[in-house]
């Protein structure tokens, strides 16, 4: 946009320019030491807020704060220095905004010069272009007051104010207070937009043409020169599952919108909720299918707040440039000794006495019961938590033996098995750690119980549709497995409230737990500040490490310009994104390629200077998918 296009903008400062009032800040240095500040220094917030959202006058506000301020002169510059640490987060990262367009910014406050003018001189704001009251002082330099004969420290005075200024031309008004909005009410504005970046007054926001929750906002709905390429308060988040509440809170804190659904969602009704939606967090029982993403219309990453993603089509996602990211480690331990447990409490038959206990049947015998020391655990799927498992299993004496499909490092003394039936005939213990991967769908059944040692344990923490359900009750009630510990079902109710059904109720020596092996303070803080951490850096930096279906970059730091494409992995594309920037003179910084079967993913750094058009250019390379610009 050209200079002379801007609008006048009239910025006010407290809780605007600044996340803080500077009075109430003022108060607070003054009161240092003094008995009652907490008391005195909350009166005069009230006051502030009184004032700022209209219910008593702004200048009975203002007279009634000084009253109560006891500031001296000497306080002044520690205000100053405190309010430069508080500059308004989009603000500060918009700094380059303010020099860009001398002669149009104006700060017009109902605050005091003395503070506003060192702050705003930061961001070129010049001190002509500050209007505010100033203090009076007595000789010993206390603050005594105002100056009354400036028209800001009356009721109105931003109009009037305005009125002095005759702005020629569109005049917008960008605050948090009632006194704001006053000079677009008084026609000396056309737009007022609402800035809710630090408070949210009601009063305010329900008249505003716009509400902006950050200075990004309004730069974007002005097509106005920003330094992020997209306002984050437009980046919208849905979680589900009861994800641990840290998750929305980083989220939040990077200043996206986030939704919250506590139970799962089935496929209707996700189809119904994504759109506009960019990133999805979910757990095991959420299935991200084709259908619920050809619904996603801004769908950037989904966030699988666990282990497993085999409820996620991670090809289907990849193939729309949907990055899936998930918590690989986070939960490990606590599966590990959710297992251990298990063993433990199955060896000694503590499901049956336990319930004879409740029932007033005093059963003391060893029948059945066995030490674990010397047993041979059988571990199928020796990955993280198999692994874990054996480490552990070890130190309790176990003696383990594993079977994986892939090659894997032994842990300590484990013994490797050829052929899982190989391993189900030698073991006392078997306990599944695969993944959810579809060929893995009852893996076990008839055939498998039936190959197990007689008495022998079996343990599911891995997938429902892993396990034959029927075939397992069936060796059960045979009385060939000594017991079972089950957490994870073919079907899982969606939420608390809806009833659990299994064949496996009610069997003798049977544990059975509502999917909770991850559940675990310490597995579900992991987990929710993990994964956040991954979307926000693929959004912010391109960055792709441990994403499950994404080609992994670790892309160094931004140089300018980042250009982040995804396409179909097919022959010629990275040439034709070359040749594009080639022929509009680009200075390429860094590229940088990764493609696995499906896509190709370039991330390329170049100049800060280009001609807008090359963006709609990349953006119609054949087989791009998704195209975006960091600035
Ligand atoms: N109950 C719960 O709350 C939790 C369940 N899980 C489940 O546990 C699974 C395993 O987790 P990690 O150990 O972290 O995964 P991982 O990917 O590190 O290990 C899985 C291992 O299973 C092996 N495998 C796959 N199919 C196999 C087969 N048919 N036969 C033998 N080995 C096979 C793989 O080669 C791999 O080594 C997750 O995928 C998830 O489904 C994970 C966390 C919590
Ligand atoms: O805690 C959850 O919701 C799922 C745990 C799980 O199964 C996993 O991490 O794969």
């Amino acid at each position: 946009m050209a200079k002379r296009d801007l609008p006048y903008l009239i910025i006010d400062f407290d809780s605007t320019f600044t996340q803080v009032e500077g009075l109430d800040e003022l108060a607070d240095i003054a009161l240092q030491g003094h008995p009652d500040r907490q008391k005195v220094v909350g009166d005069i917030r009230a006051l502030t807020d009184s004032g700022m959202n209209g219910s008593i006058s702004f200048s009975e506000s203002l007279r009634r704060r000084l009253g109560l301020l006891s500031a001296r002169r000497e306080h002044l510059p520690l205000l100053v220095a405190q309010l430069k640490t508080k500059v308004s987060d989009s603000i500060v990262r918009n700094r380059d905004f303010f020099a860009q367009f001398p002669g149009r910014i104006y700060i017009v406050s109902s605050g005091f010069r003395e503070f506003i003018e060192p702050v705003v001189a930061d961001f070129g704001i010049p001190a002509d272009y500050v209007l505010a009251n100033t203090f009076t002082y007595d000789e010993a330099g206390n603050i005594t007051g105002f100056d009354p004969s400036n028209v800001l420290s009356r009721d109105g005075g931003k109009i009037e104010q305005l009125r002095q200024l005759n702005l020629p031309g569109d005049v917008y008004v960008l605050g948090d207070g009632y006194t704001d909005y006053q000079i677009r009410e008084a026609g000396l504005a056309n737009r007022f937009y609402a800035f809710t970046e630090n408070v949210t007054r009601d009063a305010v926001v329900a008249r505003a043409d716009e509400v902006v929750p950050s200075f990004d906002e309004f730069l974007y709905q002005n097509k106005l020169p920003m330094t992020l390429s997209y306002p984050k308060n437009r980046i919208r988040v849905l979680l589900l599952e009861n994800i641990e509440p840290t998750a929305e809170k980083l989220f939040r804190e990077e200043g996206y919108q986030v939704e919250i659904v506590q139970g799962g969602l089935d496929e209707d009704e996700l189809v119904a909720r994504i759109e506009g939606v960019s990133i999805l967090g979910i757990r095991s029982k959420t299935n991200v299918t084709q259908r619920v993403l050809d619904a996603a219309n801004r769908l950037i990453a989904v966030g699988a707040f666990c282990i497993g993603t085999n409820q996620i089509d991670l090809v289907g996602c990849m193939k729309k440039g949907v990055a899936v990211f998930n918590a690989p480690f986070s939960n490990t331990r606590s599966v590990v000794e959710l297992a251990l447990s298990e063993i433990i409490a199955l060896a000694r038959r503590l499901p049956e006495k336990s319930e004879k206990m409740h029932q007033g049947e005093w059963d003391k015998s060893a029948k059945g019961a066995f030490e674990v020391r010397g047993k041979k655990l059988g571990i199928i799927g020796y990955g993280n938590i198999g692994t874990q498992l054996s480490v552990v299993a070890e130190a309790l004496g176990m003696q383990v033996f594993y079977y994986d499909i892939a090659e894997k490092l032994q842990l300590g003394n484990a013994h490797k098995v050829r052929t899982l039936h190989e391993l189900l005939q030698q073991v006392d213990i078997v306990t599944l750690h695969v993944d959810g991967r579809p060929s893995n769908t009852n893996l076990f059944g008839a055939e498998e119980f039936a190959l197990m040692k007689p008495g022998a344990i079996f343990l599911n923490n891995s997938r429902g549709h892993v396990v034959d359900v029927p075939a397992l009750a069936a060796a059960l009630r045979l009385g060939h497995l000594g017991g079972a510990a089950v957490d994870v079902f073919p079907y899982e109710p969606k939420t608390n409230s809806e009833a659990f059904e299994s064949e496996l109720r009610g069997l003798p020596n049977v544990l059975l737990t509502p999917h909770i092996g991850g559940s675990t303070a310490e597995a579900q803080r992991n987990i929710a500040e993990f994964v956040p951490e991954r979307i926000m850096q693929y959004i912010n930096s391109g960055n792709t490490q441990q994403s499950v279906n994404f080609p992994n970059i670790q892309l160094p730091d931004q140089q300018a310009h980042r250009l982040i494409h995804i396409h179909a992995n097919v022959p010629g594309v990275l040439a034709r994104i070359n040749n594009v920037l080639a022929n509009r003179h680009v200075n390429i910084l860094g590229q940088y390629l990764k493609t696995n079967e499906h896509i190709g993913y370039v991330i390329t750094d170049i100049d800060k200077q280009y001609e807008p058009e090359l963006i709609d250019e990349l953006r119609h390379v054949e087989h791009t998918i998704k195209f975006r610009v960091l600035y």
